[in-house]
């Protein structure tokens, strides 16, 4: 997998959040977008999942049809929410019946991963804010997609979700992985950094 992206620019009003942004992103790798509060991180990683259109420039997965790449990407991040009046199973059952993951993902497949007290007829909306974010990652970290853009993603743990977090990501080298953050530990992991002041 490869995302080849071309010029990319991007303003809010008359303001430019980014310039000129040229870079290839390949399976295997790991990218960290840092930069101050409001640069544009979240803003770039949208771009390049393409919920979100440029102003100017391209962002192509080569060998890929348009219409196709949502089906490349898990997304994790503060404002991509949970359905928050469902409960866990019925959370992973419609994500399964859109392919978002596969059917050998089962709800104790799930439980075990997040280390996840059974609590089945518990709404997403009744759990803390930690576990909500460790479900949200663990919906992105089971999937099959080749492409994993995360956004701040240890945002709300503590020292011990954060080391379950770290585990299981390096079990997804294989992947093409984006990650959105100033955060030294989510940052390390990665192979190549990208200041986003660079592309202002
Ligand atoms: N939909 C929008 N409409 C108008 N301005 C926006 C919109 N989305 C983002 N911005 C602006 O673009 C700039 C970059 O925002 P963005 O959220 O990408 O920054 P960030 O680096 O991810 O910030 P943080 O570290 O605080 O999460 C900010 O000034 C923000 O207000």
């Amino acid at each position: 997998m490869e995302i080849l992206v071309q010029n990319l620019s991007k303003k809010f009003r008359q303001e430019f959040v980014i310039r000129q942004f040229n870079y290839t992103f390949r399976s295997g790798n790991s990218y960290a977008i840092t930069g101050p509060n409001g640069s544009g991180k979240s803003t770039l990683l949208q771009l390049i999942a393409q919920f979100t259109l440029p102003n100017k420039g391209t962002v192509e997965m080569v060998g890929i049809d348009a219409e196709l790449v949502y089906s490349q990407i898990t997304y994790a991040a503060p404002y991509v929410e949970l359905i928050e009046e469902y409960t866990l199973p019925e959370h992973l059952d419609i994500l399964v019946k859109n392919k978002y993951l596969p059917a050998s993902v089962t709800l104790e497949l799930l439980e075990d991963f997040i280390d996840l007290q059974p609590g089945r007829f518990k709404l997403i909306k009744n759990y803390s804010s930690g576990m909500r974010q460790k479900i949200k990652l663990g919906f992105a970290l089971l999937s099959d997609r080749p492409v994993l853009l995360l956004d701040e993603p240890t945002t709300n743990f503590d020292e011990q979700a954060k080391n379950w977090f770290f585990n299981r990501l390096e079990q997804q080298r294989h992947k093409l992985i984006i990650v959105a953050s100033n955060e030294a530990r989510e940052i390390e992991f990665c192979h190549e950094k990208i200041a986003i002041q660079d592309f202002k």
